[in-house]
């Protein structure tokens, strides 16, 4: 609702109210004396209303005080419609006043009143600025980045490919010279040998293995057809991807008609995947889970003739999260079949994924891009190197063209800071393209409704328009294929997503990546960050940490990762850039830094209190904003063990995490009903355990899952990347969510 919109809503309540008795008696009634005396204390707070210049919120910025306790029922009666009334005194009964005369009067009534409440809004500002644990001095550990080159002076014309695979990559696809990791891969893959690729986000590793299966298919002879059903598997873990994925091949195969790629992916309808599967696909890219389904539910599809494995971001596949899945998929593949060519890819291979996947693999031959480390000469000596190199943190090579950045916000800070930085990239300068990642699609929901309805106000002509997309794994397929393509083809605006969008996308001209909530790995951190700089193009990130979480910074540098720090204050002093934001604008014309800060901190909690106001309008938005922040929580209860002691549940203060969320208070029980939650949770999966005799929990078990460095994931936030998809899985799922009340986060559903 716009402020005009508000405006027309007092407008009419006041009318209704004039027509009513009420406004022919005299203001002697208890509500009346209430609000003449809060009036009058008004008066004596704010000792000059013009002082007051306060941005026009669309809704009421604070409730009243409580009122005298005789007259509470009524008065909350009337808040209901139109809290600002409760402040009007009507127009005396004993003039001759005309109707006009009295709206006219009310309006200028509620016009003071809009000035004052502006007045007390900024008085605010002690209340986001106060009692926030300090921002900590940034030690930078020292960092070796690993340094990746993108291009080889080689091209694919000089690589023994067929010429029409040649002329497609460069007409279709724009592609003529070899990245790094092509050059070194897409000959190994020729020479028939399995390997294991690591190179950088955005290197182009989709064509290394692409390139040389499609070149391969096409020589067989007698030629490929339809009814040879699955030649080549390529597995990725979300949908998005495996729609890219689909779509290159698709491209790639422009001149060799006769092989026919197909996609299998979760929320897609089975009974017209089961139709082209019976049809015949040569090249089938699926989600794990949607092809356990498959396996188990489609008899037309035969894995006897497949010569190719591809597991594409095989880190995220090989996670336990696809264990089972992946157990039916090599043993379906196992059972029967020619010999087969087997390829693990990812931007963070780790060295426990390696091992892992030499078992699976026919000595494979490794692609490790990255140079040597080169020392930063900018950074200050911190901690001695584990000289034992099995302890040492995986490094991963980061693109040379990406500038990370972190921010240090108190908890309370939060919001505002990240619709400062959204406004400033986004609305107060133009070109740029933003990815904010979010832990849960409650959260992403909240935050998507509470921007486009505060900072999608039209404003000044040379501001750009801010528009607003969400991604994330509650919403229907349809819905999240038509986001992902208009965010691909947009060349501006915001994508707010959870880790749905985190790995493999190519999302072009990404300018920034936010990291809202910080990753639960730093390998998820890579890929996130990945999302922009790609294959050599530049671009920003900037992770957003609490004070308590500042230790994350070092956790990032044993990676080889390492940050700049960007300062909060100069964020929020976007906010000098419009008036919409301006405080009691006392410091606006002074020139001195101090007047300037406070100024700055004022607009924050102008814009603060502006969604305080949004959300607690009416119970709906509230409960929007309750269950994100439980979402949070519970998420945040979900860090694994090992970095419990940088994000631990316990060093969240509630009241901080609530106002990032727009709430007032801590809501009431919230963190007391995640614990009894988790313990509920425990209980009831031991007594499982118990009743079946099962000493480690199954697969199936809703319980904790594990990573392959031993850390452990709650169950509490759906992994993802889960799938569990067939169908005698389903009420279990079902059931299970209603226990759990977990969203469906990620998971690749049927
Ligand atoms: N040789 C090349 N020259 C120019 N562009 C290329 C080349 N190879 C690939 N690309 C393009 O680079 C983009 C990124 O490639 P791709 O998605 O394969 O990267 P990736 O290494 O798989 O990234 P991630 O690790 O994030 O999945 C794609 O748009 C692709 O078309």
């Amino acid at each position: 609702m716009s402020s005009a919109e508000d405006g027309q809503l007092c407008l009419n309540i006041s009318h209704s109210s004039s027509s009513s008795s009420s406004f022919r008696r005299k203001p002697v009634s208890a509500q009346q004396r209430w609000a003449v005396k809060k009036q009058r204390a008004e008066k004596r707070r704010f000792s000059s209303s013009s002082e007051v210049k306060g941005h026009s919120f669309k809704k009421r910025r604070e409730e009243p005080e409580a009122p005298p306790p005789e007259v509470k029922g009524h008065l909350s009666q009337e808040k209901k419609t139109n809290s600002n009334a409760v402040h009007q005194a009507p127009p005396p009964e004993d003039t001759d006043w005309t109707p006009e005369k009295k709206k006219k009067m009310i309006l200028k009534k509620e016009k003071d009143e809009g000035a004052k409440e502006a007045g007390r809004s900024s008085v605010k500002t002690s209340s986001l600025f106060k009692h926030n644990p300090q921002i900590p001095q940034m030690d930078r550990p020292v960092v070796s980045p690993l340094k990746e080159q993108i291009f080889s002076s080689a091209s694919f014309s000089d690589l023994d490919l067929h010429p029409h695979l040649v002329a497609t990559l460069d007409k279709v696809l724009n592609v003529s010279t070899l990245t790094s990791v092509q050059k070194q891969t897409v000959p190994v893959l020729l020479s028939g040998r399995d390997a294991v690729v690591r190179s950088q986000t955005g290197s182009g590793k989709t064509l290394s293995y692409a390139v040389p299966l499609v070149q391969s298919l096409q020589s067989v002879r007698p030629k490929v057809s339809r009814s040879d059903g699955p030649l080549a598997v390529v597995i990725v873990p979300t949908r998005e991807l495996a729609l890219q994925t689909f779509q290159t091949f698709q491209k790639l195969l422009k001149p060799f008609t006769w092989i026919v790629p197909g996609v299998l992916m979760g929320g897609e309808k089975r009974k017209a995947e089961k139709a082209r599967l019976r049809k015949g696909i040569n090249i089938l890219v699926s989600t794990p889970g949607r092809l356990v389904d498959h396996i188990k539910h489609t008899l037309s599809l035969v894995f006897s003739a497949v010569r190719w494995l591809i597991l594409d971001e095989a880190d995220r596949t090989l996670d336990l999260g696809f264990e089972k899945d992946l157990t039916v998929i090599f043993n379906s593949l196992n059972s029967k079949g020619p010999s087969r060519q087997n390829v693990l890819l990812s931007a963070t291979l780790t060295s426990g994924v390696t091992r892992l996947a030499d078992i699976c693999l026919n000595d494979p031959v490794t692609v490790h891009v990255s140079g040597p480390a080169s020392f930063d000469s900018t950074t200050t000596p911190a901690v001695k190197p584990d000289p034992d190199p099995a302890d040492q943190p995986e490094s991963f090579a980061i693109p040379e063209a990406l500038q990370q950045f972190v921010v240090v916000v108190p908890s309370k800070i939060r919001l505002v800071c990240l619709a400062a930085f959204i406004l400033d990239k986004c609305k107060f300068s133009q070109g740029n393209k933003l990815i904010v990642f979010a832990s849960s699609c409650e959260m992403v929901e909240f935050l998507h409704s509470l921007f486009s309805s505060v900072l999608c106000r039209p404003s000044a002509n040379h501001q750009a328009e801010l528009s607003f997309l969400r991604l994330h794994g509650n919403m229907k397929q349809e819905e999240r294929s038509d986001v992902f393509q208009q965010f691909s083809a947009s060349r501006s605006g915001v994508l707010l997503c959870t880790d749905v969008a985190a790995r493999g996308l190519h999302l072009p001209q990404v300018t920034w990546i936010v990291q809202f909530t910080p990753p639960t790995a730093a390998a998820d951190y890579v890929h996130r960050v990945g999302r922009t700089a790609r294959i050599g193009h530049r671009g920003s990130s900037l992770l957003f940490l609490t004070p308590a979480e500042n230790a994350f910074i070092t956790e990032l540098a044993n990676h080889n990762i390492s940050l700049s720090e960007m300062k909060l204050l100069d964020i929020l002093s976007s906010l000098m850039m419009d008036d919409a934001y301006r405080g009691r604008g006392k410091y606006h014309s002074q020139s001195s830094s101090k007047a300037r800060e406070q100024e700055i901190r004022e607009r924050a909690t102008v814009l603060q209190t502006e969604f305080e106001n949004v959300v607690h309008a009416d119970a709906q938005s509230v409960q929007m904003a309750k269950s994100a922040l439980q979402s949070f929580l519970r998420a945040y209860a979900a860090y694994p063990a090992r970095l419990k002691h940088i994000f631990h549940i316990r060093s969240l203060h509630l009241g901080h995490a609530a106002k990032s969320f727009g709430l007032r208070d801590a809501p009431q029980g919230l963190s007391v009903a995640t614990a009894t939650h988790n313990r509920k949770l425990k209980n009831r999966h031991q007594n499982q355990r118990q009743r079946t005799g099962k000493q480690n929990p199954g697969p199936e078990a809703p319980a904790e899952k594990r990573f392959p460095g031993g850390q452990r994931e709650s169950h509490l936030v759906c992994s993802e990347f889960s799938s569990g998809l067939d169908t005698s899985k389903k009420k279990k799922k079902k059931k299970r969510k209603a226990l759990t009340g977990q969203t469906g986060e990620g998971e690749e559903p049927e």
